[in-house]
């Protein structure tokens, strides 16, 4: 199966600002993105990067490991680019996947499970409502990005009468958005993330009550 990872290099990670830099946002978010390119390939999955303005990944002082991986340009906001991409299941494409680029815990295990959960639709939901990942093999099924996305897809496909199979994974629904997200890395990540993170001298911060991080 064809899997979709969108990527945007434009101010990546805006949340993680209060521990990263803007040039550290980027190299992060793009390690993660090849992480997630590796999980979908140890998948058996065949990846494709969408990206809204080409990418010189060759530029950045870490290899990140997406070199050669088919890539489509589109401009428009991520809920167009994606539903231009599921009008391939209108053209003889039978399933297509659509995974973010921020499952920086995600493993091939867990994408195996998404693939599995069968349904029109299989859907990885997000911590805080977001849609992580989700498998479309029904034409008529579109997206709706940002807010509540994954009560907004759940609403949509039950009025167009389409099945949808639901994946629990802490793995999938762990999104890196916000300081906290990355403990979890540090705490669960197996992947060039974790690694980037310690390198960067991020570190968990115990003290309190709910484990954080900070800079070492
Ligand atoms: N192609 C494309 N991908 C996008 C776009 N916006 C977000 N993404 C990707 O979609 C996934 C989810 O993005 P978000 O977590 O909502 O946004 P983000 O820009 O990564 O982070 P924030 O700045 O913190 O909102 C990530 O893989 C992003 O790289 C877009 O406009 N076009
Ligand atoms: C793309 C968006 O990501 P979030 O902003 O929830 O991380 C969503 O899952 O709808």
């Amino acid at each position: 199966m064809r899997v979709v990872i969108p990527y945007t290099d434009r101010d990546p990670k805006s949340r993680l600002a209060p521990v990263l830099s803007e040039p550290e946002r980027r190299a992060f978010a793009r390690v993660m993105l090849g992480d997630v390119v590796a999980v979908v390939r140890d998948a058996g999955h065949e990846p494709e990067l969408l990206v809204p303005a080409p990418i010189d990944f060759a530029d950045a002082d870490t290899a990140v490991g997406v070199d050669g991986v088919p890539t489509t340009v589109d401009d428009r906001a991520l809920t167009p680019a994606v539903d231009a991409v599921l009008d391939r299941l209108g053209e003889g494409v039978a399933e297509v996947g659509i995974v973010m680029a921020d499952l920086a815990l995600a493993t091939p295990a867990a994408l195996r499970r998404l693939t599995a959960v069968g349904g029109e639709v299989g859907i990885a939901p997000g911590r805080g409502g977001g849609t992580n990942a989700l498998v479309v093999r029904e034409p008529s099924f579109s997206v709706d990005y940002h807010g509540a996305s994954y009560r907004d897809h759940r609403e949509a496909a039950a009025t167009a009468g389409v099945s949808v199979g639901v994946v629990d994974s802490m793995r999938l629904a762990t999104d890196i958005d916000e300081p906290a997200d990355l403990a979890e890395v540090l705490l669960h990540g197996d992947g060039r993330a974790r690694g980037w993170l310690v390198d960067a001298g991020v570190e968990l911060d115990a003290s309190g009550g709910r484990v954080g991080v900070r800079r070492g």
